[in-house]
């Protein structure tokens, strides 16, 4: 959201998950790099813009010193934790966050609503608005993100005004907004709406969701959307836009330049050595369409038994919402399909897949990147996916090929310079991952080319 980023205002962000996660280990508290790709994208805010990072610190601190003691250690990242109780985060996080809102933004059918964890959502919503409208002061900027906060702009609306304080109010969403019919599946989806209505402006990662929204609006409230970008309801004008979220590039070239990452890509290009290795990284989540990527490297196996030990998928798989049962089977699938996968087609040489279920360090992520001749990205639908950039941002000298699903967001941006794919069609896989190992140098270089301008020309 380059135009709200750019000010020197004094600027409050807001999301869920802060950029450290705290963990208590042997009674003191630890703080370690939050995963996934909504930090990614702000982190690199950080270098240009101060701002106070407000969220929920990843666990339970009753003890007031305790308490203390955990936001101290956020401070020096400008991080302000808000503590919520164990049940209560659990119903709004794993609750109704990503068992019910989160299949419904993207596209995933036979949700259950359930009016606990709803209450849980508003409650813990109602907890942030407290806390920031309490910091907040006339001229602040508030930029509020993601899913798991889609009242907040209303209950912020409304306390601001009871204390006599003007502030704006961005809404950045960072998942696929759905199309009409979908949408409709949530009983409570016009609060939802109405929540996020009371923002001055709201961000979508692509032209389509952000039409989705609107027409949404249109359906759903009567709200008046003649004038493009607009959203007229109950006296308030909104506007919409979409704002291309990107990485930081030269982390990614620093990093691989230091001596210990150029070491390790030495010995892994060693070890796989006349070996084309395919990366795939990812959340272990249904919408990355895992189950969906090996299936399509089993029937590209099958399909050529000539390159038996000539290629390598490594997939590092990384933890993610464990206490969702949902997660859980998933793992246990994907766990099975590995197996059964390299038991077809492992030789004495060695086996196809190394399925790594772990968050790896950034050095090693690079090193794996930038060794790697493929990047194979298999989302049934997400919101961006910047991981698809980050393979980018280390692929300078191998210039390697980006086979990316035609449901991930960043596929309307990367299209033209990488091989896409529909992931439930494991023949059309198949066929991109043999294009992407044989495609001949020039052409490579040029779809790089054309990736490495869009990745260094949208870095935030
Ligand atoms: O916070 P978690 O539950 O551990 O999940 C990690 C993040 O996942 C989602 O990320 C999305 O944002 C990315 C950046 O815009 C985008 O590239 C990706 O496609 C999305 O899935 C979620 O929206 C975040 O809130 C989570 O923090
Ligand atoms: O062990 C890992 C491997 C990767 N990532 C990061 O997780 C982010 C994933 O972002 P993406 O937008 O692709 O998807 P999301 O997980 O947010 O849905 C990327 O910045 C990765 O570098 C991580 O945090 N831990």
């Amino acid at each position: 959201m380059g135009s709200i980023s750019g000010g020197k205002q004094n600027l409050i962000i807001v999301s869920n998950r802060l950029p450290l996660s705290v963990k208590r280990v042997d009674g003191s508290f630890q703080s370690s790099l939050s995963s996934g790709g909504l930090v990614t994208s702000l982190a690199g805010l950080t270098k240009s813009t101060q701002f106070q990072w407000f969220g929920w610190p990843g666990l339970e601190v009753r003890d007031l010193g305790d308490r203390e003691e955990v936001s101290k250690s956020l401070e020096a990242h400008n991080a302000i934790p808000i503590f919520l109780d164990s049940t209560l985060a659990h119903e709004h996080y794993n609750g109704f966050s990503n068992r019910i809102l989160w299949p419904i933004l993207h596209y995933q059918s036979g949700v259950t609503f359930d009016d606990t964890p709803w209450q849980a959502y508003k409650r813990v919503n109602e907890l942030f608005a407290d806390a920031i409208v309490e910091s907040a002061e006339s001229g602040t900027l508030i930029w509020v993100h993601d899913y798991h906060l889609m009242l907040l702009p209303e209950l912020l609306r409304h306390r601001l005004k009871q204390q006599g304080k003007a502030c704006a109010i961005g809404f950045s969403l960072h998942t696929p907004f759905p199309a009409g019919d979908f949408w409709r599946n949530l009983p409570v989806r016009k609060h939802l709406i109405e929540g996020l209505l009371s923002s001055d402006l709201i961000g979508f990662h692509t032209d389509e969701y952000k039409q989705n929204f609107i027409d949404t609006c249109a359906s759903l409230l009567d709200a008046r959307t003649e004038i493009p970008n607009q959203i007229q309801y109950k006296n308030r004008l909104v506007c919409t836009n979409k704002f291309i979220v990107g990485i930081d590039p030269q982390k990614f070239t620093d990093t691989l330049q230091t001596p210990k990452v150029q070491d390790r890509i030495r010995t892994l290009k060693e070890r796989y050595k006349g070996v084309k290795v395919i990366v795939g990284v990812d959340r272990l989540d249904h919408i990355k369409g895992l189950t969906q990527k090996l299936s399509g490297f089993d029937t590209f196996l099958d399909d050529h038994p000539e390159l038996q030990n000539k290629v390598v998928l490594i997939q590092v798989a990384v933890p993610s919402r464990e206490d969702v049962k949902e997660y859980q089977d998933l793992e246990r699938d994907l766990c099975t399909m590995a197996g059964k996968i390299n038991g077809k087609h492992a030789t004495p040489e060695g086996t196809p897949l190394l399925y790594m279920h772990r968050s790896v360090p950034f050095a090693e992520l690079t090193a794996l990147y930038s060794v790697a001749d493929v990047c194979l990205l298999t989302s049934t639908r997400d919101g961006m996916n910047l991981v698809a950039f980050e393979y980018v941002a280390c692929q300078e000298e191998r210039h390697g090929v980006l086979v990316l699903s035609e449901f991930a967001g960043a596929s309307s941006f990367m299209s033209e310079g990488s091989i896409s794919f529909h992931p439930a069609n494991t023949t059309e896989m198949s066929e991109a991952i043999f294009k992407a190992i044989t495609l001949d140098p020039s052409e490579r270089k040029s779809k790089y080319e054309y990736l490495r301008n869009f990745v260094n020309e949208n870095t935030r």
